[in-house]
């Protein structure tokens, strides 16, 4: 039914918004992993809600609990079950829309799904789901490191306010410094002001995440149909508000020639690297060694504290107008959610690379 995801390193996520809790069984975490509580709490930290003036006002410590699949700080090979119990919820929020459908929200499309919905928060559709696959990326990640590959994220956009510098020219440790979560001070700033703006003036607004992924070795992707590419996608378009993905050159790499496009081959000591990475670290749906970069484009947030033309669950015409606490902006908090997906893709084709050669 769509709540798995992967094929070795695989997780289940459950759970509602304005439910007892969530949570997530990552199946085939190998054995051995030492599982760093305190950096999965870190990345909790980063993504949950009520972090700061430009992020939704709910409360939630989103403090997890480790059931099963470790043991004296190692993952024992068995499923890893973690649970996020719910404490700051405001059901009567929704009260005045529980036959009524927000507007571009999951409302609709659910109740014509399964005939029935918990309105409360949006129940499963609300991006609360994206704290369970923050948990298990976090431990993706921490398989990672084994490898010595990292995966950083940061927001490069936000409205039509670009940040107009690519990765390599940024310092991404500085990514953390600012509560927008971009690498570039005098940007962040702006970007800040910018959704402050769109707050007051109750609407919302959309943005750009960009993410890169440092130390993937040559030869991870199955092709034809599960290219690497083709799962970062998948992965990504999976978060809550994606409306786009590109890798590599994306949609800008239309405007070039071949001869400019082409990446050039040559030989660095033991290595085959490329003069360019228009690829984006990929080609026939492997990785070829170079950094992975891709985008990720968020719609703004649907929830608005104004008057929207809509019907109920009757067909009668309504108006809705949102009520309690919502992102002005998704991008800041959707960094670490982004950085999760990107990690699980990875950690998952790391394991199934494993498989191709004798
Ligand atoms: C980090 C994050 C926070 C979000 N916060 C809100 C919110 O406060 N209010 C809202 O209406 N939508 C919010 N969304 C988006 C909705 O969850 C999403 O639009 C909804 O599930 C419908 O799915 P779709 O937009 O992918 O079609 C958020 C998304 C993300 C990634
Ligand atoms: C709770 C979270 O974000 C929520 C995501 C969300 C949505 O519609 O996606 C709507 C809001 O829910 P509520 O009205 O229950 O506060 C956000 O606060 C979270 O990310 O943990």
């Amino acid at each position: 039914m769509g709540n798995t995801f992967g094929k070795l390193f695989k997780i289940s996520t459950f759970g509602e918004s304005h439910g007892l809790g969530l949570g997530v069984v990552i199946d085939g975490c190998p054995a051995g992993l030492t599982i760093d509580e305190d950096f999965i709490r870190e990345e909790m930290q980063r993504r949950k809600p009520g972090q700061s003036k430009i992020t939704t006002q709910r409360k939630e410590e989103d403090e997890f609990q480790i059931l099963s699949g470790v043991f004296e700080g190692k993952s024992t090979g068995t499923p890893i079950g973690m649970v996020i119990l719910n404490t700051d919820q405001k059901s009567k929020d929704y009260s005045h829309i529980s036959d009524k459908f927000r507007p571009s929200h999951a409302d609709f499309t659910y109740f014509e799904k399964f005939g029935t919905r918990d309105y409360r928060g949006g129940g499963r559709s609300s991006a609360r789901e994206t704290a369970a696959r923050v948990a298990a990326g976090s431990i993706a990640k921490m398989l990672l490191k084994h490898y010595g590959i990292s995966v950083q994220a940061y927001v490069s956009q936000v409205g039509d306010l670009k940040l107009g510098k690519t990765y390599q020219e940024l310092d991404l440790n500085k990514t953390e410094d600012n509560i927008v979560r971009c690498p570039d001070q005098e940007t962040a700033d702006l970007m800040i002001d910018y959704i402050d703006d769109v707050r007051k003036s109750r609407d919302t607004v959309g943005g750009i995440v960009s993410c890169v992924a440092k130390g993937v070795p040559p030869g991870i992707g199955e092709p034809v149909f599960d290219r690497l590419h083709a799962e970062l996608g998948k992965a990504m378009l999976s978060i809550n508000a994606v409306k786009g993905f590109e890798y590599g050159s994306g949609f800008e790499g239309v405007k070039m020639r071949g001869s400019e496009h082409n990446d050039a081959f040559y030989q660095d000591g033991d290595r085959v690297r490329t003069r360019t990475n228009h690829s984006g670290g990929i080609q026939g749906g492997i990785s070829n060694g170079e950094d992975i970069y891709f985008n990720v484009a968020f719609k703004p947030v649907a929830t608005i504290m104004q008057d929207q033309e809509s019907v109920n669950e009757s067909g009668e015409t309504v108006t809705v107008s949102g009520k309690g606490r919502h992102d002005p902006c998704v991008v800041p908090r959707a960094v670490p959610i982004v950085e999760a997906m990107c990690a699980l893709v990875l950690a998952d084709y790391i394991l199934l690379s494993r498989t191709n050669k004798i």
